[in-house]
């Protein structure tokens, strides 16, 4: 369990350099074992800028402590639903201006689909017409039907599933691919803010008209 605790230690820090927590916002997990599922998840409400002894809590398939760091995240049942229903071996959720704002603007298409933006390749899709989907779901305050709600809208395919104006949760078979998938998502959605933006302006006319 220490190098699940120190993989997810050393996850956290790098998104807290990102400044991905805000207001304590966010939690993390990392799978221990599969049968019975166990994860390491993050301790509920703390402010996950600072780094303690008390940072995670080992939890079994109900979302139950098994030891005594606090209270386990609030989101846990999200992460178990995306243990149970997936082969990811570490589940990251976090609030960012972008993917609120993308989570919002997007929500009555149900979804948000990237096409022919490099970075897709870091979910691995390699082909010249590949796409990347990712699912947007309403933000349930019972979080068991949150639970349920992203459990539903996961495909073979999906890495990752938006909360509308809440965040994002984003999975990966390791740490390691958790965190380039949830990085590649925030490109995308900032890519795509900036592009809306772009395209309001009429940048492309600006440009041709030679104004710039
Ligand atoms: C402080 S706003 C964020 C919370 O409501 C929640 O969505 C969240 O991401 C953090 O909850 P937590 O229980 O600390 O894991
Ligand atoms: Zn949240």
């Amino acid at each position: 369990m220490i190098l699940q605790w120190n993989e997810l230690a050393s996850i956290k820090r790098e998104l807290a350099e990102r400044d991905w927590f805000p207001g304590t916002s966010g939690n993390l997990s990392i799978k221990v074992q599969d049968d019975p599922l166990q994860c390491l998840v993050t301790v509920s409400g703390k402010d996950k800028y600072k780094e303690t002894l008390e940072d995670f809590v080992l939890v079994n398939e109900d979302g139950q402590p098994l030891t005594d760091e606090g209270k386990p995240s609030a989101e846990t049942v999200i992460h178990l639903e995306v243990y149970k229903k997936t082969d990811a071996g570490c589940s990251l959720h976090v609030h960012t201006l972008d993917n609120n704002l993308i989570s919002d603007l997007y929500f009555e298409q149900g979804f948000i689909t990237f096409k022919g933006v490099e970075l897709i390749k870091a979910f691995g899709i390699w082909e010249e017409d590949g796409q990347l989907t990712i699912p947007i779901v309403e933000n349930y305050a019972d979080l068991p039907t949150l639970g349920k709600a992203i459990s539903h809208v996961i495909e073979p395919d999906t890495k990752a599933v938006l909360i509308r104006n809440h965040g994002i949760t984003v999975w990966g078979r390791n740490a390691f691919e958790a965190k380039r998938h949830l990085e590649a998502c925030e490109f995308l959605f900032s890519y795509q803010m900036k592009l809306l933006h772009a395209k309001a302006a009429n940048l492309k006319e600006v440009i041709k008209n030679g104004s710039y």
